[in-house]
């Protein structure tokens, strides 16, 4: 098991500060979602989490080594896996060649995929339930398809630790759910990234809250989703109660100018 922490991170942009004072720790085998609205900075703090973007300070550590100072990116590709925002320029290969790319880290230089590594593989596909499909093209494939393919390139490397950036970009509502079921289910520690707080609010054990660059809540899921401070931060009328098939935390939204009916009893931020 593995844990990651950021400590005093700050990362640039020419003149713009787009992160700045990020402190987060991440208990080994937890699931912290970290939601805020678009170009918060959150795409940018798991890119520093996963050695791409350098913070101008701080020290990002997983498993305590610091990622810049002590770990090669293939050493911590040993540990780490990413789904990302960016679409890799894989789609002439085949979805099990991609996902035997996932393997790469783990080989020694000029050896061959062994047996091990394609029964990897296949358990990798099949637990995204694309275990039918490894011969296919990755160009045919749909968007929800490809990115079940690249989680699986992500479980072939047999990680400990998961950065998602959207991972349920894409998907149906079926598949949202198969996806956020199997990434909770895996006990690997997961920071990702979700616009969809519902899901966020189901999956995660933590919320980080991160608005212009600065985390402003870090804490429970119901104590972090709060309508009043989900309001302040996104611009919008918010409206919190219980999942009335899972009685978890459900959220809803509307304009920020929208009246309330007149029988309302619930409790709704303005
Ligand atoms: N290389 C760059 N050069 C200039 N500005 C950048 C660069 N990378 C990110 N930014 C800016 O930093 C801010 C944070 O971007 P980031 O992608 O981290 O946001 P985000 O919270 O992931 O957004 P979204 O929800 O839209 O994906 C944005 O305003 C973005 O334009």
């Amino acid at each position: 098991m593995t844990d990651v922490s950021a400590h005093d991170l700050v990362v640039r942009r020419g003149p713009r500060v787009v992160l700045t004072g990020i402190d987060l720790a991440v208990t080994s085998g937890t699931i912290i979602g970290l939601v805020g609205p678009n170009g918060s900075g959150k795409s940018t703090l798991l890119r520093s989490l996963y050695r791409v973007v350098e913070p101008d300070a701080g020290v990002v550590l997983v498993g305590g080594s610091d990622v810049w100072r002590d770990l090669t990116p293939r050493r911590l590709a040993r540990t780490l896996a990413v789904v990302g925002q960016e679409r890799p320029s894989e789609f002439a290969f085949t979805v099990g060649e991609v996902v035997m790319t996932g393997r790469t880290p783990h080989h020694r230089i000029g050896r061959g995929d062994t047996r091990g590594d394609v029964a990897v593989v296949e358990d990798a596909l099949a637990r995204v339930g694309m275990g039918e499909h490894t011969n296919r093209p990755m160009s045919e494939l749909s968007g929800g398809e490809k990115q079940r393919v690249l989680l699986a390139r992500a479980l072939a490397q047999q990680p400990t630790v998961l950065v998602l950036d959207e991972p349920t970009n894409h998907l149906d509502i079926r598949a949202q759910l198969e996806i956020m079921e199997l990434v909770a289910g895996l006990g690997v520690t997961t920071v990702m990234a979700v616009h969809e707080l519902t899901l966020a609010a189901a999956y995660c054990d933590r919320i980080v809250l991160i608005d212009q660059g600065r985390i402003v809540a870090d804490g429970d899921t119901r104590d972090v989703l709060d309508s009043d401070l989900l309001s302040a931060v996104f611009g919008v009328r918010v409206h919190c109660g219980d999942h009335p098939l899972t009685g978890r935390l459900q959220l809803s939204f509307a304009p920020a100018d929208t009246p309330s009916p007149p029988t309302n009893d619930t409790k709704v931020a303005t």
